[in-house]
């Protein structure tokens, strides 16, 4: 499987936000949106209404994070505001699973899930076969910029077999300090998509054509490293 890559645009330059779309529009597969309360995470970020914005200006697929103590409050406004893939954390739908999981189908929208990094794959055994996409959080959430959790690995790992054991569906996404340092231990773990923020991406030029062509020559590079060592 060719690796997919999800910008997230909360590191993106808001200033320049019509420009720097129209580069992510060509060489995306999704546009990455969290969405903070200020509760669940004690930080404030995008909005259904910046959805609302972007989406006539993009024809790739949004994924929503919702980093929220309660995913319900937010799932129509992000759907109505023309989400594709609405993904709350495991740890703020434990008491109504299924209902939240129904909700998000019913708006016709992909059902994504997030795993804080304390929390195990057994979290969300009984609705695992139901997830269009799991995202490993490889940082604590709520803010960009923080260091790689290296115990995530096993994790991806463990999602990797258990999709190859059970015939699952869900795509294997990471969040957080997907990077040069870190791209071929995520993708030799099973990782398929990654999100890029400021380390990734944002960070590396002023002029993000420049930086997402050498985002790409480092994931080319992490994919030789893997060949020639297998
Ligand atoms: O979920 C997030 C943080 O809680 C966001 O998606 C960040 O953008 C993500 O962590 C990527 O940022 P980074 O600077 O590449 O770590
Ligand atoms: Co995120």
């Amino acid at each position: 499987m060719t690796i997919k890559i999800s910008p997230s645009l909360m590191c993106m330059n808001l200033m320049e936000i019509k420009q720097q779309l129209a580069v992510l529009n060509t060489r995306a597969d999704f546009l990455h949106v969290d969405i903070m309360d200020g509760h669940y995470v004690k930080n404030i970020t995008l909005s259904p209404f910046f959805i609302e914005q972007i989406r006539p200006h993009t024809p790739l697929m949004i994924d929503v994070h919702l980093m929220v103590e309660e995913p319900t409050d937010f799932i129509a406004a992000v759907a109505k505001a023309g989400a594709d893939y609405i993904c709350p954390h495991a740890e703020t739908i434990n008491k109504d699973a299924f209902r939240v999981i129904n909700q998000i189908r019913t708006l016709n929208k992909k059902v994504g899930i997030v795993l804080n990094p304390a929390t195990p794959v057994s979290f969300i055994h009984h609705y695992i076969h139901l997830l269009d996409k799991i995202t490993v959080m490889t940082v604590d959430p709520g803010y960009a910029g923080q260091p790689f959790i290296a115990e995530m690995v096993e994790k991806i790992a463990e999602l990797k077999a258990l999709k190859q054991q059970n015939g699952y569906k869900y795509l294997i996404e990471i969040d957080g300090s997907c990077n040069q340092k870190t791209y071929s231990t995520l993708l030799d773990a099973g990782a398929e998509v990654l999100i890029v923020g400021t380390s990734g991406l944002f960070n590396l030029d002023d002029n993000l054509e420049t930086a997402w062509d050498s985002m790409s020559q480092n994931i080319k590079q992490a994919v030789r490293v893997l060949r020639e060592s297998a």
